[in-house]
């Protein structure tokens, strides 16, 4: 023992104020400033039985949560841990480790090795403290967190305390973590290839507020994630897993895409991007059910990716295709997924054509919430203005209004056309995009029925 773990010992013996025990921690001190001219037999016999005296009248508990343990709860627990202590470390601890996460674009400072962090809760005070003890093999670290407390506080801790802690941590990680964007890519495994999930982060800057939609349709569509993202108990007392489908329809451009990044951004959760068609039959479809609890799978332009008219598929179809992926492997994949983990799902499929899709793969129940993504509203050209040109209002805006109303443009198309070309002056810059678009609007062909409104 060093005489800086001396040194604490005694300040943490000296936080109860018996004398024995102050008195013990200064033998302590004094014996690892002596240990050395001792015989280390009798320096080991010494050492052993005045630890054994120290933990008998030591009035302190400890408790050990190691990183790698057995069960993976363990490793959970000290993730959680970690956590947890980042918030506490700011105002306690005087050394730190510092991370970066961009997400959340702010700097994540945890408690570095042998920094003692003070808690409090309830009025109860503890001491968190990480130590790394090396292995012999010199290669593994075995670093755990030391919890330690009053032993009349015992009940408390290990009731209460602990789980606050856990809970809270693991609330703090879900929220500092960075997404993940994955899509199933074929890779070689032991001579055979195989298709699995591969990675990467996630950082589409699409949000709500920069989707160009009717407000009340965009609020709806909010509302629907965020019950569905805190209706946990609900649906386990309904019996029903924790999943929803959304099925977004609309023509190319209209921003289904978008969608989906600001539903992944909206509720922090993963974006399991899968291709169908590399998929070669239904075995390997199962294979790819192992995605993580808080994601979005999504199935973009479902109509494209295989002919999924279930028995009404021809064999020379079939055969003419190079993935054996059906309908019912898809159905059984998608429902599979629901009943594989307890973690909430959302699968988006997206498609030009509602029309050409079985009515089994949308149905309700499967596909929960059908969304029309439809051609550029007014309303919705106004959010693209605030985001391309920064303005709220101007004078064309009426007659990009009654333009809007005859024709039908997609958000696509209108975000190119006021997106700024050149470096004009700033004052012109909204000026000469809005003219832009209403040179665009006026080439494009009218909706039916709308033609003799048009001058
Ligand atoms: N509703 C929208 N709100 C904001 N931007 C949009 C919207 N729709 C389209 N855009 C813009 O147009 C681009 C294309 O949109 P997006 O890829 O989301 O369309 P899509 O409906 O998925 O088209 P496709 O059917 O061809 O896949 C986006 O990068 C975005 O900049
Ligand atoms: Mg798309």
């Amino acid at each position: 023992m060093n005489s800086t773990r001396a040194r604490n010992m005694i300040a943490m013996v000296q936080k109860q104020s018996g004398d024995i025990v102050a008195s013990l921690a200064t033998i302590l001190f004094v014996w690892t400033l002596l240990k050395d001219h001792f015989p280390s037999i009798l320096n080991n016999y010494i050492q052993k039985h005045f630890h054994k005296l120290v933990r008998f009248v030591s009035p302190y508990i400890d408790i050990t949560f190691h990183e790698h343990g057995e069960i993976s709860s363990q490793n959970e627990a000290f993730s959680a841990i970690k956590s947890y202590l980042s918030t506490k470390a700011s105002s306690w601890a005087s050394s730190f480790k510092a991370d970066f996460i961009k997400q959340s674009k702010s700097l994540i400072l945890s408690v570095d090795d042998h920094e003692e962090v003070t808690d409090e809760f309830c009025g109860v005070k503890v001491w968190w403290v990480l130590e790394n003890k090396q292995k012999q093999s010199k290669t593994h670290e075995n670093r755990y967190f030391k919890l330690s407390f009053l032993r009349r506080h015992r009940e408390f801790i290990a009731g209460s305390y602990i789980d606050h802690v856990i809970n809270e941590g693991k609330a703090l990680a879900l929220k500092n973590r960075q997404k993940r964007m994955y899509s199933n890519t074929p890779c070689i495994d032991w001579n055979n290839w195989k298709i699995k999930w591969n990675g990467v982060y996630f950082d589409h800057p699409a949000t709500f507020d920069t989707l160009a939609m009717e407000s009340k349709k965009k609020e709806e569509i909010m509302n629907d994630l965020q019950k569905f993202s805190e209706a946990k108990e609900y649906y386990a007392k309904i019996g029903k897993a924790w999943k929803r489908g959304y099925l977004l329809y609309g023509p190319p451009g209209t921003g289904k895409s978008t969608m989906i990044a600001a539903m992944a951004n909206f509720l922090n959760y993963d974006i399991y991007d899968l291709e169908l068609t590399i998929v070669k039959n239904n075995r390997e479809l199962r294979s790819l059910l192992n995605t993580s609890s808080k994601s979005l799978i999504v199935i973009e332009d479902i109509d494209c990716s295989l002919n999924l008219t279930g028995q009404r598929q021809s064999k020379s179809d079939s055969e003419s295709k190079s993935s054996e992926v059906t309908l019912s492997g898809l159905l059984n994949m998608i429902d599979g997924l629901w009943s594989a983990s307890g973690g909430e799902r959302i699968v988006v499929f997206t498609t030009n054509h509602l029309d050409k899709l079985d009515p089994a793969l949308i149905r309700r129940g499967r596909m929960d919430k059908h969304i029309e993504m439809s051609y550029c509203c007014f309303e919705a050209f106004k959010v693209l203005a605030k985001n391309y040109l920064d303005i709220d209002s101007h004078e064309l805006f009426a007659e990009i209004d009654s333009l809007l109303a005859e024709t039908n443009m997609t958000p696509a198309d209108v975000a190119e056309n006021i997106i700024p070309k050149s470096r004009e002056e700033e004052d012109n810059i909204a000026n000469s995009c809005l003219k832009n678009l209403i040179k665009a609007l006026k080439e494009v062909k009218p909706i039916k029925g709308k033609e003799e409104e048009r001058v």
